[in-house]
């Protein structure tokens, strides 16, 4: 093999780890508005990347505030957020609300559910448990919290 060869095949791979670099660099996000620590909450939507949850975070997101989503994608997408991955304000956690989840916010909006009837109906004791376990989970970890 000739020299030159080697050469382009050893620097291929960090060709493409530049390449991912510059795009990761100039990645844009829709704006934000600037809030202070006192207004500045920390949320938490369950079910976030479904159709009600993304729209929600996009509005929160772009409010100023500090979304985390939890979702366990059975019916939602990470594409329905995927436009925020990476912001400082954003964290995506793929988390299913009938086991426990310890983590400190300030609201709390508990959309995850199976919410069209086929889906409703898939594993009707999962969405039981969903509903219940998941919603106590969501109400029980919290000292003084707002669920929605
Ligand atoms: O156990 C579960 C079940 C569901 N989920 C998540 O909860 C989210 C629920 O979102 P869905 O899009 O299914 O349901 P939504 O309530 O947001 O919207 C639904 O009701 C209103 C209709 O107009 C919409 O078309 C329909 O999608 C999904 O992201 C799903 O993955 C969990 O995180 N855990």
């Amino acid at each position: 093999m000739k020299i030159e060869q080697r050469i382009d095949e050893a620097v291929a791979p960090l060709r493409e780890k530049i390449r991912d670099l510059e795009q990761s660099f100039s990645q844009k996000y829709p704006p934000v508005k600037f809030l202070s620590e006192k207004d500045r909450k920390r949320i938490l939507i369950t079910g976030g990347a479904g159709f009600v949850g993304s729209h929600l975070t996009d509005k929160l997101m772009m409010d100023g505030h500090e979304v985390t989503v939890v979702d366990n994608f059975f019916t939602g997408r990470k594409r329905n957020v995927e436009h925020w991955i990476g912001h400082e304000n954003f964290e995506l956690i793929n988390h299913d609300v009938v086991e426990p989840l310890y983590i400190e916010v300030d609201q709390i909006y508990h959309l995850a559910s199976p919410a069209s009837p086929p889906n409703y109906m898939y594993n009707p004791i999962k969405t039981l448990k969903t509903n219940t376990i998941g919603t106590l989970n969501m109400l029980g970890e919290y000292t003084n919290p707002t669920v929605i």
